[in-house]
């Protein structure tokens, strides 16, 4: 970028010059409202007027306007130092005392010298607001030269202040005033703060030349080269009713000052407005009424003067008179205004003087009419201009914009308007300057492009970059459930991989047949601890002594099917870590052989606990003992959900897939059926749902609609087999399913007589009555009415602590065991929070979804050769069903309300329905 603009100022360098003369003063007095100067406007309901000092040398003053009391009033014959005006009155600094001096139709402030008056005070400079005027008294001697004095007179001002340091000027706003210490050069404020704010606002660590107030804020030119000025405070008085609009070209807010040098400012009600130091023209910034007329264009003055909502200035060319702009300024003003720094020299102009041209001295008499008009050289060029001509008894310094170090908007556009002035081939130079301006704007422009292409280029690169583990992750799943076994060779993406090469088994050991066969004395019956569906586990020791579970998959003809769920739970175990999820230690892959190796749980399985023949192991499983297992049961779904990345739905939670360690701490197990989320949600459910009958979300097999919240339907079942002691589905009951019995029951209030009978009930049943409320919205049909599994976690942990007579319920009892095993990028946003209120104990209702998805096109749903099959456990001997197809038969109640809420069932479906529930 900054190449492009070297080349391009070069250009210009060579190809466009152009002058602008500069006029300047070096010292001029700052005006605000009213504060001293050669010209003061007021202004207010009587009518706005101009005043000036005499151009004949006199210092006497002439007033023009609508306010006659102000125009009639005028002292014509007392000579002033300068002038200051406010609302309806206009003050002198009298020439003879060095007093103040006011007239006009203000009832704030008196006519003649205000009252009372310091005797034998002289000021050095007087300055009015709205409704007041103050006077800066002249610098006292001896001990008490570092004291200064201010008096003020008018409205909620009149008072002599005193002040530590010597104060170089004042200048007075609607209703404070501000100073500026000639020491430090540091502005201080004082008097009414509460529309202004601008005593708190004052900027820290700043030095000034000048300051200068408005009505509701305060400019100040800066000390340095670049005379920048910085205005504070608050623009806007809200009160009043009155439409404003920014000024022209400059933002809305006063406080945001252009960052040309300027010579002085003035503060209106509203705006402010500037003489640039460079050509004298005018600036202004802040709030204008609507209907205000703007700066007339490329005037250059001498001084400026603010009233409420206008501004006045002295032309410096057109023989020095008056011209205002804004709203409700006094018209036809015929005065010649002298500026208050000329001075008359019977020699021709000193150094840093110049002399005033004769056609500009049209009413502007030395006494000596041979004398020489002569008023003050400007100072520096500023930044981006150089001194073409200085400063000499004739003319003042000549500044000409450097092109080749444009940086502002001005300068660019003096630059490229002066190309079509220049002599010669004005209209090729003008072309060739727009040709190269294109050029270089079409290059910035694809410059920008180029930038932001690479910073996003870099983002989204680290952003995968951090994510590459979760992806590797998918891809892995992704190829595992693709796995054909039978050959000895894999298709993924059309690259031919060995069988299982490419699996990310992380934690997981692998491990011989030979070892395996040897830990379990060659899988021999009495070794086995279960059966599931498709394969045996067996109780077994490693040769280091560690006591294993291994799980062997059935050598069924369906190879291709068990494979795929070694595949599916061998590549989820390795990726999870959670202590409430079944470690995985190792496996064996040989030949047809697909081995898993788990840490043994001691007290087998929640089923077989809950619904075992050993009265003795139920009734073990009090109440408490009960409710954590749930609590910490919920936590490891809460993590397969919330924290696995991808998020894990395991589809099929049921008691016989709740494990009991020696501790008795609750493992999640088989995760044979379950699916990695989210992906592509638009994706169609390749194949038909799975899961165990009683447990299966309805709406999941209905709508092949596939998200967490079936995970939560089947813990709901879950709950309810806790509560009730009573299986999912148990036929010998006349209401066989769990949730058509209990959750009438429950909605009634009725919940004792849900409670499993082998147990006492607790002297206070409120937590597991809040359980039950729980389960119940748990086992709602559709899944969106469900709660997430964290606000279950949540519910069940205050109700365990309501059960153990835990003082304070919000507090969970059970650590939250999380082990982060993947990478937490799918972590829930919904944070468990400790802090919720005891109102909040329920699950919250309406809950979204957060990993709601269809089953992605990639996932093989296992395939069914028969649609319903009987699976023994050979340690209890229970019969469960398990589903995976659709070719059911059965009825109930369930049925219609299902139908109420997702439609009517299609004949298929309605066999299954009525089957299952
Ligand atoms: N690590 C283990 N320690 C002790 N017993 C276990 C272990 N894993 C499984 N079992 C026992 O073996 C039984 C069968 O487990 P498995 O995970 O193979 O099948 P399932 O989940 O019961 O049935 P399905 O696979 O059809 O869903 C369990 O119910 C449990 O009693």
């Amino acid at each position: 970028m900054g190449f492009l603009k070297k080349q391009f100022s070069t250009y210009l360098l060579n190809t466009i010059l152009f002058e602008v003369v500069v006029f300047s003063w070096l010292w001029l007095h700052v005006t605000c409202l009213g504060s001293m100067s050669s010209i003061a406007v007021s202004y207010g309901d009587k009518g706005s007027a101009f005043c000036g000092l005499k151009s004949d040398g006199s210092h006497t003053v002439t007033c023009y306007g609508f306010n006659s009391a102000i125009v009639y009033g005028t002292p014509s014959h007392f000579p002033f130092i300068g002038l200051t005006s406010g609302d309806g009155f206009v003050c002198g600094l009298l020439m003879s005392s060095n007093q103040p001096y006011c007239w006009g139709s203000s009832s704030h402030i008196e006519m003649g010298v205000p009252q009372p008056m310091v005797k034998g005070a002289q000021y050095l400079e007087i300055s009015a607001g709205d409704y007041h005027v103050c006077g800066l008294r002249k610098p006292l001697t001896g001990r008490y030269r570092n004291i200064s004095f201010v008096d003020c007179w008018g409205y909620n001002m009149t008072n002599n202040y005193e002040f530590d340091g010597q104060i170089q000027s004042i200048s007075a706003g609607s209703e404070f005033n501000c100073g500026l210490f000639s020491q430090n050069r540091t502005v201080f404020c004082w008097g009414d703060e509460v529309s202004s704010q601008v005593i708190r606002l004052i900027p820290q660590g700043m030095r000034f030349q000048k300051v200068s107030c408005g009505g509701y804020h305060v400019c100040g030119i800066l000390e340095g080269v670049n005379s920048r000025t910085v205005c504070w405070g608050r623009s806007l008085d809200m009160e009043e009713e009155i439409s404003l609009i920014p000024n022209q070209g400059q933002g809305g807010s006063v406080e945001l000052a252009p960052n040309d040098p300027m010579l002085s400012v003035v503060g209106g009600k509203f705006h402010a407005c500037g003489i640039k130091s460079y050509d004298h023209g005018v600036i202004c910034w802040g709030l204008s009424l609507k209907t205000s007329t703007e700066v007339p264009k490329e005037i250059k003055v001498f001084e400026i003067a603010a009233g409420n909502y206008f501004t006045c200035g002295i032309l410096a060319a057109k023989s020095l008179e008056p011209i205002c702009w804004g709203v409700g300024f006094p018209t036809s003003l015929p005065l010649a205004v002298s500026p208050r720094t000329r001075k008359c020299f019977s020699e021709p102009c000193p150094p840093s003087y110049y002399e005033i041209e004769k056609d500009q001295q049209k009413g502007l008499i030395c006494k000596d009419s041979n004398s020489h008009l002569c008023v003050p050289c400007s100072g520096v060029c500023p930044d981006e201009m150089y001194e073409k001509s200085g400063c000499n008894s004739k003319s003042d310094i000549l500044c000409e914009y450097n092109c080749s170090v444009c940086s502002s908007p001005e300068c660019f556009s003096n630059c490229s308007s002066s190309s079509s002035y220049s002599n010669g081939d004005n209209g090729k130079k003008s072309e060739r300057f727009w040709s190269m301006q294109l050029i270089v704007v079409v290059s910035e422009i694809v410059f920008v492009v180029f930038i932001v292409s690479v910073v996003s280029i870099t983002a989204v690169m680290y952003v995968r970059y951090k994510l590459r583990d979760c992806e590797c992750s998918t891809t892995a799943l992704n190829s595992a459930t693709r796995l054909n076994v039978g050959s000895s060779v894999q298709k993924d993406n059309g690259k031919i991989r060995p069988d299982g090469e490419e699996f990310k088994i992380r934690r997981a050991q692998k491990f011989t047949y030979e070892e395996l066969e040897n830990a379990t004395s060659g899988f021999k019956e009495e070794s086995i601890v279960g059966k599931g569906s498709f394969s045996c586990v067996f109780k077994g020791v490693l040769k280091d002594g560690t006591v294993v579970a291994v799980k062997r998959a059935i050598m069924s003809p369906n190879m291709q099917k068990n494979s795929k769920e070694f595949h599916t739970e061998l590549d989820l175990l390795s990726r999870l870590n959670h202590a409430h999820l079944l470690n995985l230690l190792g496996y064996c892959e040989e030949g047809g052989e697909r081995l898993l190796v788990y840490e043994y749980m001691a007290h087998g399985s929640l089923h077989q606990h809950l619904h075992g023949k050993n009265k003795e192991l139920k009734e073990q499983m009090d109440w408490i003992r009960r409710v954590t297992i749930a609590v910490q049961a919920a936590r490891g779904i809460e993590y397969l959900h919330g924290y696995a990345c991808p998020p894990v739905i395991h589809r099929d939670i049921k008691s016989s897939n709740i494990l009991i360690d020696e501790e008795h701490n609750a493992r999640v197990s088989d995760f044979g059926l379950s699916l990695l989320g989210p992906t592509d949600s638009s994706s169609p459910l390749a194949e038909l749902p799975a899961g165990t009958l009683g447990y299966l979300d309805p709406e999941y097999y209905r709508l092949h609609y596939l998200t967490t919240k079936s995970d939560v339907y089947s813990f709901g079942v879950l709950l309810l087999e806790i509560l009730s002691g009573r299986k999912a589905i148990d036929m010998q009951y006349e209401e066989g399913n769990i949730v058509q019995w209990s959750v009438p029951l429950i909605k009634s209030g009725d919940i004792a007589s849900i409670l499993d009978p082998c147990l006492k009930q607790p002297s206070d049943i409120e937590a597991l009555k809040r359980i039950a409320n729980v389960s119940c919205k748990c086992v709602r049909m559709r899944g969106k009415d469900r709660p997430s599994m964290d606000k279950v976690t949540t519910s069940l942990e205050r109700a365990l602590a309501m059960l153990m007579g835990s003082p304070c319920i919000d507090q969970p009892i059970l650590p939250t065991e999380v082990v982060l095993g993947s990478n937490r990028m799918h972590k829930k946003t919904s944070q468990r929070s400790s802090n919720r209120s005891a109102s909040e104990t329920d699950v919250v209702e309406g809950e979204d979804q957060r990993f709601e998805f269809r089953a992605p096109s990639w996932i093989t749903f296992p395939s069914v050769t028969s649609s319903q099959r009987r699976k023994s456990s050979e340690s209890e001997g229970e019969v469960e069903v398990k589903i995976e197809g659709r070719n059911f038969v059965g009825g109930g109640d369930v049925l219609r309300s299902l139908e109420e809420e997702i439609g009517p069932a299609s004949p298929q479906e309605r066999l299954f329905l009525q089957h299952n529930f």
